[in-house]
């Protein structure tokens, strides 16, 4: 059964009224367990999402003989009244600019082969793995140099009356430059300028994700909302969210876009109560048009934190405005989340990442190695993306110390020399688990300080990097988040412990003193690991 078909045993098997609200809406696509459904406007969206929603997913899950949710999107050229009665004909262009929102075509076409009906999502044949999507995408094209992608010449105002949506966004020609400096990018919506789209290899194991991210900044608050991505640790959650950010920036003037990790939204809101300071807390997080919460799972057990991002997320979704969601889990595991903020969750259309397969990881070193201008032969990514497969940091902290050994040997990049460098990478699925008071005990024995130094404020030579490259093997070698990080080194700000790790990885580089003690660090910290 297809998804057409389903749809009509669906409209049959509803009462007269509940079928009414279904008049223009339209089945978009089944991708494993989600039917996504095109409406024409918010508030027939927001019917289906909890009103209709028990039936809707009955009568499919019968249909398909297993579970279906639903996922709901805005297609305002679904509304019979915006319809132009009598268009007239238009040239034959191969690329249209899309005028009407453009996500379900960019989400479908990331997905499907041109030339079938879009009813299943399936590899596009012709598309080598690790490489971005056709070039119809949203009328883009993908083959271009990165930087030219997903940006647009004059920005389009944000918040344009939802029955216009000639004013959203329109990707423009290619070549333009981002519509705003990169600083102010970073202010306010506190963004990673690494982190964009151009910088993101899809493969299989991303592709919904990555494409239903694109569909969501192109239409905030109208393609699916919230969005919840959900993956293991360093599978490029956080680098998602980012380049929604940097994306809805970039097409829309004046958007308020704003990035928070949970634990940042929970200390904000602590420190809020303490200090009297509700009401500018909640125009921080409710005065924005898309929010970004990363790690989500951070909120379980904290009930009254909980309760906040429940009003949050009310009064944005009540006024349209885009919410999108990252967690290790799926919803259904997140069981200290209260139901209703689960439930919630559930509204939108959920996306997972998946561990890359081996095209993708040597995709993604290659990306990597071109951004941070570090040379290695084929040979030598191919080996480092076979040893690291399940985290994408590893695997980037991996070639980082590979060519950082070569830089210090003045020698070139080789396979043997790969080999000597990541000898001691225990392989995957056998991994023992890093704690980071493992890391912090063994860093201080070996430059013979306490625990307490290293959690201290002094700011002697060798104590600080101490500190530094304790901080950058939490990064690397546990799923600690950067706020948890800098919880354990005395409370310090999650930006101390980026800084750190960039430090580490550039010292690495220059000097040698820094690599053996990494080195030396990583191996004792792994080999108790093991014994554990
Ligand atoms: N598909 C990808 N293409 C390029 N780089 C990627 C991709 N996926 C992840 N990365 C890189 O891997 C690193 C880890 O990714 P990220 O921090 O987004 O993971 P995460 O899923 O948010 O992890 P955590 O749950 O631990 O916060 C980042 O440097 C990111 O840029």
């Amino acid at each position: 059964m297809d998804l057409g078909e389903a749809w009509a045993r669906v409209l049959a098997g509803l009462p007269p009224n509940q079928r009414a609200w279904l008049t223009n809406s339209r089945p978009v696509t089944l991708h494993e367990s989600t039917a996504i459904v095109a409406v024409p406007d918010d508030f027939t969206r927001g019917q289906l999402e909890t009103r209709l929603r028990p039936d809707l997913e009955r009568i499919l899950t019968e249909s398909f003989g297993r579970d279906i949710r639903i996922a709901v999107t805005v297609d305002p050229s679904l509304d019979p009244e915006l319809r132009e009665p009598q268009a007239p004909p238009q040239p034959v262009v191969r690329e249209p600019l899309r005028t009407d929102g453009a996500f379900q075509p960019t989400i479908q076409s990331a997905l499907t082969d041109p030339d079938t009906t879009g009813q299943q999502f399936r590899q596009p044949p012709n598309q080598g793995i690790g490489q971005q999507p056709p070039a119809h995408h949203s009328g883009q094209r993908f083959d271009q140099p990165a930087g030219q992608q997903y940006t647009t010449q004059q920005p389009q105002q944000f918040g344009a009356p939802q029955q216009q949506p000639q004013q959203f966004g329109q990707p423009l020609p290619n070549g333009s430059a981002p519509a705003q400096p990169a600083t102010e990018a970073q202010g306010e919506a506190r963004l990673n300028p690494k982190y964009t789209f151009e910088t993101f290899v899809i493969g299989s194991s991303n592709r919904f994700a990555h494409a239903a991210a694109v569909a969501v900044a192109e239409a905030p608050g109208k393609a699916y909302n919230p969005q919840l991505i959900y993956g293991d640790s360093g599978l490029g959650k956080t680098h998602l969210l980012h380049a929604i950010g940097h994306y809805v920036r970039s097409l829309y003037t004046g958007a308020r876009v704003r990035y928070v990790s949970s634990e940042e939204f929970t200390n904000d809101f602590i420190n809020a109560i303490r200090d009297d300071k509700a009401s500018q807390f909640q125009r921080r997080y409710r005065d924005v048009d898309v929010l970004l919460i990363d790690d989500i799972q951070f909120l379980e057990g904290k009930i009254q934190t909980q309760e906040e991002f429940f009003h949050t997320f009310n009064t944005l979704h009540n006024a349209n405005k885009q919410i999108v969601i990252s967690s290790d889990r799926a919803p259904k595991r997140l069981e200290a989340l209260e139901d209703r903020l689960r439930n919630r969750f559930e509204w939108g259309l959920i996306t997972d990442i998946q561990p890359p397969d081996l095209e993708t990881r040597i995709a993604i070193l290659r990306k990597k190695a071109a951004t941070e201008r570090l040379t290695a032969p084929p040979e030598v990514l191919e080996f480092i993306a076979s040893k690291v497969q399940t985290n994408i940091r590893e695997l980037e902290g991996a070639l980082i110390r590979v060519t950082a050994f070569a830089s210090l040997n003045r020698q070139p990049v080789d396979l043997s020399l790969a080999e000597i460098v990541l000898k001691d990478l225990i392989p995957e699925g056998s991994k023992p688990e890093v704690t980071a008071s493992m890391i912090m005990g063994q860093t201080a024995s070996y430059f013979g300080l306490s625990i307490d130094d290293l959690c201290g404020s002094s700011r002697s030579r060798v104590l600080v990097t101490a500190r530094q490259i304790a901080m950058y093997l939490c990064r690397e070698l546990t799923d600690l988040s950067l706020p948890k990080i800098g919880q354990q080194f005395g409370g310090r700000d999650h930006t101390t412990v980026m800084h750190a790790e960039r430090k580490i990885r550039q010292l690495m580089s220059e000097r040698r003193s820094v690599f053996n003690q990494v080195t030396e660090l990583t191996n004792r910290i792994k080999h108790q690991a093991k014994q554990q």
